[in-house]
């Protein structure tokens, strides 16, 4: 043998004794560690060289068989019918020629094929006598799995026993045992509040959770059957001809069937049905891997037989891989609209779900710290359907010496100001809010949204419009428009241009609790500004009070304390609200209520209910104005109504007043409660 020969021999035993590794820690530990992907391409290597040089496959190798060898602590079932595996392809090309080699081997033109989803689960064979579930067993090696029959009893799609009267007297249907997302989500859910380890997808979780030596372990974890063959059988009422009968026959018998199960015929219509298939991956609630055909005439598939570990009649036309590995190079840390600060990981380009992944999210520092993820990692990421792609896992093994361990930065990576991180989320902030140039957009949408200062026409798309174009970088900014800037943009007419201007100009007399509102400071709501705009009474006051101080106002708590004091240190915010007021941004500010006195607030206690139009006031004025000194105001009079304001065309508020004898007050008399 030459050299070249003595080369490929010792790769393929390298190959050889790789793969048995991972079938080991997949089949029998349900625990692997490299992505589904990898250890495909390394079997079809494998494959590529038996097939390229016969003389150097091995009867022990793993493509002459499936899966692992049972696990000892389990019986043993001998398959008296062995349980195969499938051929697979991932190309139309290689469906072509699968198509192909079936006509020709039937010596026809053209197939029908049973076409049926190929579920992400595990293979079980569940054995009926007379009627009656007897024993059910893992596929194991193909032909000897292990025997989980007490486990497969709990799962509630299997039935016990067969609905109808005349059962075959032996029956032994094949089929797939998995896990329905929902129910993988809850089990994590459950997992994760008992500090337990979470599965890593529904398949391990199946796998973990039906072999398991403890039956009243697996009766806790929510598995489902769906059947999709059967192995051996006694039965005269078994129909012969086609695998679609059979399967309405299982249907009869109370047997889970896919519903997307079909029959069709010819190659182009096997690809139709792999796409549409495809386009409903999704929102199945179950997870599949790709679709399976299989010829549907039952002679037809004996007369084609079967390879080594496969049947030459079927065909597993398996979606793009969905897991990759692949390298982290770096983390990056990206600020979204709301001025959170999100680590994205730097990946070494790798082909996975259909295109080339670069990036994947890691979602925040918790994350990192709990998948152990350092820079220059071997990771493990993930791309189903049109998510985000994520990092599934870090392939310890291959962890360098030289790997980082990554740290969130402390300042906003785009506008320098600080990040925080507040004891109720898991992401970090930016403070940065009123300038940051990620946040712009946020930041003048909410400014100028109507309980806010309330800038009629000043919409998504042209705020879009100006900060793109930089025209407006700050809150501040907008009262430095010209009319010609603004009519130049696309979409608007001088007319409409003017009305915004109006607008802009009219918002400049505005309320304290409104402005206060509008610098969209992290969890500072409505009702927390108007909180602060009574108490405190004017802006400076609120600048200076620092997290202690505002403590001490009623409803305000530890954490929005200090998101108001990490927001007013940032100078750059408080250079923006100075521009403001020097564009001439103003309110009426007053003494503000002392917190030590709150119970001594001249209307504390005191509920208004407002009904008609007042002569100088809006209702809204005169709200805030009850509101400032302590009062409430309610929409529906009642025995705990303290006074009725009354306006000209009052409703029938006033007369339910009078009729329960309430004070009405007009708004004289409201001003001078006020007073
Ligand atoms: N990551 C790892 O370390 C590792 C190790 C071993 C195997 N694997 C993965 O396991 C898979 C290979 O396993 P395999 O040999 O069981 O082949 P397979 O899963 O590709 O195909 C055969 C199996 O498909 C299942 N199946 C689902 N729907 C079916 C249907 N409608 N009709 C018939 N069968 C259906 C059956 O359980 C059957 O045993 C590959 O995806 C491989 O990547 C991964
Ligand atoms: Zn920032």
């Amino acid at each position: 043998m030459n050299e070249k020969i003595e080369k490929i021999k010792q790769h393929a035993q390298d190959l050889r004794a790789e793969i048995e590794l991972h079938n080991y820690r997949y089949y029998s530990l349900d625990n692997p560690t490299i992505a589904d992907a990898e250890y495909d391409k390394r079997l079809r290597e494998l494959q590529q060289i038996e097939q390229d040089y016969p003389q150097l496959i091995t009867a022990d190798s793993p493509t002459q068989r499936v899966g692992a060898a049972p696990l000892k602590a389990f019986s043993q079932i001998v398959h008296r019918i062995p349980m195969l595996s499938l051929s697979n392809a991932f190309e139309d090309a290689e469906v072509a020629a699968f198509d192909r080699r079936v006509c020709e081997g039937l010596s026809v033109d053209s197939v029908e094929y049973a076409v049926e989803p190929k579920f992400d689960g595990l293979a079980v064979s569940l054995c009926y006598e007379d009627g009656v579930f007897k024993t059910g067993a893992t596929r194991g090696d193909g032909y000897t799995g292990e025997d989980i029959t007490l486990n497969l009893r709990t799962i509630k799609s299997i039935p016990l026993s067969l609905p109808v009267e005349n059962p075959p007297s032996l029956l032994e249907v094949r089929g797939e045992v998995l896990m329905l997302k929902a129910d993988f989500l809850n089990l994590n859910q459950r997992q994760l509040a008992k500090g337990e380890k979470e599965f890593a997808n529904p398949r391990n979780a199946a796998a973990g959770s039906l072999r398991q030596l403890d039956p009243g372990i697996t009766a806790t974890r929510r598995l489902t059957f769906f059947a999709y063959g059967v192995g051996e059988y006694q039965d005269s009422h078994m129909p012969l001809d086609k695998h679609s009968h059979v399967m309405a026959y299982l249907t009869l018998l109370h047997f889970p069937v896919a519903k997307e199960c079909n029959v069709v015929r010819g190659f182009q219509e096997l690809l139709a049905y792999y796409q549409t298939i495809e386009m409903r991956r999704e929102s199945l609630p179950y997870d599949i891997d790709g679709v399976v055909y299989k010829v549907n005439s039952l002679k037809q598939q004996v007369q084609l037989g079967f390879v080594s570990r496969a049947p030459r009649f079927a065909l597993a036309h398996k979606f793009p891989a969905q897991e990759a590995v692949t390298q982290l190079l770096g983390i990056d840390v990206q600020v979204g609209r709301t001025g959170a600060l999100t680590p994205v990981a730097r990946l070494k380009p790798v082909f996975v779900g259909g295109v080339t992944v670069t990036n994947a999210t890691l979602h925040n520092a918790d994350e990192i710290k709990r998948k152990d993820v350092h820079i220059g990692d071997t990771v493990i990421v993930r791309r189903a359907g049109d998510v985000i792609p994520e990092i599934v896992s870090v392939v310890l093994e291959k962890r360098s010496a030289d790997t980082q361990i990554f740290t969130m930065p402390e300042h906003c990576p785009v506008c320098g100001a600080k990040a925080v991180q507040h004891a109720d989320e898991a992401v970090s902030r930016c403070t940065g809010g009123l300038f940051c140039a990620a946040q712009r957009k946020q930041a003048i949408l909410h400014f100028a949204s109507r309980r806010a200062m309330d800038i009629e026409g000043l919409g998504d798309k042209l705020v879009e419009q100006v900060v793109d174009q930089a025209i407006v970088r700050t809150p501040a900014d907008l009262y430095k428009l010209g009319l010609s800037a603004l009519a130049n943009l696309e979409r608007m007419a001088e007319k409409s241009a003017s009305n915004i201007l109006r607008a802009i100009e009219k918002s400049k007399h505005t309320t304290l609790s409104r402005f206060i509102y509008a610098l969209g400071i992290r969890n500072v709501g409505e009702a927390t500004a108007k909180e602060l705009a009574a108490h405190l009474g004017s802006l400076d006051r609120l600048i200076e009070a620092g997290s202690e101080r505002l403590q001490c106002i009623p409803d305000i708590g530890p954490v929005v304390a200090q998101s108001i004091a990490d927001f007013f240190a940032e100078a750059h915010n408080r250079e923006v609200i100075e521009q403001l007021r020097a564009c001439g941004v103003r309110w009426d500010e007053h003494e503000g209520i002392s917190t030590l006195v709150v119970g001594m607030q001249p209307l504390h206690g005191k509920t208004f209910v407002l009904t008609g139009a007042l002569p100088t006031m809006s209702r809204e004025e005169a709200k805030e104005k009850i509101e400032a000194l302590g009062g409430k105001v309610s929409n529906s009079v009642s025995k705990k109504t303290d006074y009725v304001v009354v306006g000209t065309d009052p409703g029938s508020k006033y007369d339910k007043a009078l009729s329960l004898g309430i004070s009405v007050l007009d708004e004289t008399g409201l001003l001078e409660l006020l007073k």
